[in-house]
């Protein structure tokens, strides 16, 4: 076992050239977060590097900093490490602890609720809160101030920003739907944050639906179930993140509708997101799903050309680093897919510059997203794609428009759709329209299923690798 960062140029196995590495990101990380964030966070890091530096392993002491690493830190730790040692590193977060004990541990969750101890949520920069303490779950970094609105996210935001300013009214429950990265989960800690901003006595939760099944299986095993409703019952707003996980989860689902009613009973508000629309979600009761509809169902779409214009600059403005607007529309009319991609290539971009000691312009940006911009100038096209799987499947490709169902014809187009969305950098409602004018929600639910059946079935799995092979070139 190799001692923390600080430690690490003292070793003397043939490891400290690796400890090196990690070294130096973590000092490049303690110039560029506040140190508090960086003594809480990544100081308590160790560090495992593979040999040839291909992987980077670190180990984190409980499953609650490890969801916090993962979601903060996890993505700028991976682009330093690749911009140092100047190829991929896949990057690993590992509990300390034996594995077999990080499978089945369930993060702390205090045994009762009182009133927060302070209008500080916990989860940011506090380590874990005092025994009793209730604790929100909240970032208060996610907020409606960092969230820049546009038309993909408008409607969601306004009806989110109605939710926090008069809880358990209108909208409840309020059901935001959309794919990956495109800032579901912002909005609902901005909701709970903006509540407790307002009413800090408020009792708010924000809460993984994969950790809520862990609650309940951990209730079940210790016959705690009286704790975990007194818990969950009490609150005066539940966010519940990617409702989705409840698949097949009976006990899960049966908790979650008597928490539901609960709440709602005493006009507790509700907020869940979910990749999909509620009537698009597989493998969960009918009577949840119609629970969920029950309120106001919205949609995140991916952000259209000048809201990712205005992201870039924004989250730019909050590294303290300048970026001119022609950068950021280079970069913005480059990767379009969601979020959380455009929050990636800054920080390539903020990293290249400074390792390099050049001003961010087109150029430099054209430099360090050189990987990203050659896979797109493959540019393979949804007509490429329609064209191919037609051909391997051995329909016509007007059967890619059309309406007919029977499924010969309607499994390849929706495998069609799914490498659309893979392959190309084109929104759901983009994709929708290339089709025959099929709605968005049509093409996320392809995309899910298929991904989803991927997983599973290793003849599909092989067949979306052959065409993805031959769309790649
Ligand atoms: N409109 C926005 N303005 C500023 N930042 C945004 C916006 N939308 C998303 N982000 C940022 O993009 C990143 C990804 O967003 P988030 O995690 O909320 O996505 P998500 O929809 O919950 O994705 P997933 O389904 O993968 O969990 C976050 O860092 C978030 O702060």
């Amino acid at each position: 076992m190799h001692e923390g960062p600080s430690h690490s140029s003292h070793d003397t196995d043939g490891d400290s050239a690796g400890q090196g590495l990690w070294q130096a990101c973590t000092e490049q990380l303690a110039q560029d977060l506040p140190e508090q964030q960086f003594n809480t966070w990544i100081k308590p890091l160790v560090a495992q590097v593979s040999p040839d530096f291909s992987k980077v392993t670190l180990l984190v002491a409980n499953r609650f900093k490890l969801d916090w690493i993962r979601a903060q830190y996890a993505g700028r730790i991976s682009a330093l490490l690749e911009e140092l040692y100047g190829q991929p590193v896949t990057l690993e977060l590992a509990l300390a602890q034996r594995e077999s004990v990080a499978r089945t541990y369930v993060r702390p969750v205090p045994a009762s609720i009182e009133a927060p101890a302070a209008n500080a949520p916990a989860g940011a920069a506090a380590e874990e809160p005092p025994a009793g303490a209730f604790r929100t779950r909240l970032n208060p970094a996610l907020t409606f101030e960092t969230l820049v609105e546009g038309t993909a996210n408008r409607m969601a935001r306004s009806a989110a920003m109605h939710v926090a300013g008069s809880p358990g009214h209108l909208y409840n429950p309020l059901f935001i739907y959309g794919g990956v990265g495109l800032g579901k989960t912002h909005l609902v800690h901005a909701v709970g944050n903006k509540l407790l901003a307002d009413r800090p006595d408020a009792k708010v939760l924000y809460i993984h639906a994969e950790q809520f099944v862990s609650d309940v299986v951990k209730s079940y095993q210790r016959r705690t179930f009286d704790d975990f409703k007194e818990r969950y019952h009490s609150l005066d707003l539940l966010l519940i993140d990617d409702v989705q996980f409840f698949a097949n989860k009976d006990r899960t689902q049966e908790e979650f509708f008597n928490a539901f009613e609960a709440l709602l009973a005493k006009k507790s508000h509700i907020v869940m997101t979910s990749d999909t629309y509620p009537k698009g979600l597989a493998n969960i009761h009918e009577r949840l799903v119609s629970r969920f509809d029950s309120g106001l169902t919205v949609a995140i779409e991916p952000p259209e050309l000048e809201m990712r214009v205005a992201i870039l600059i924004n989250k730019a403005r909050a590294e303290h680093a300048e970026m001119p607007e022609e950068v950021a529309f280079f970069v913005a009319k480059n990767v379009r897919s969601n979020v959380r991609e455009l929050e990636g290539a800054l920080r390539k971009i903020l990293a290249y510059s400074r390792f390099n000691q050049k001003e961010v312009s087109i150029q430099l940006a054209r430099e360090a997203l050189r990987d990203l911009l050659s896979i797109q100038n493959r540019q393979i096209s949804v007509e490429n794609i329609q064209k191919t799987v037609a051909d391997y499947y051995k329909i016509k490709v007007a059967d890619m428009y059309s309406k007919k169902r029977p499924a010969s014809i309607a499994r390849p187009r929706q495998i069609a759709m799914y490498l659309a969305k893979e392959l190309t950098q084109k929104s759901l409602p983009e994709i929708g329209e290339l089709f025959g004018g099929r709605d968005h929600t049509t093409v996320l639910h392809a995309v899910r299923k298929i991904g989803a059946e991927r997983q599973q079935l290793t003849e599909l799995n092989q067949q979306l690798h052959v065409l993805e092979q031959t769309l790649k070139g």
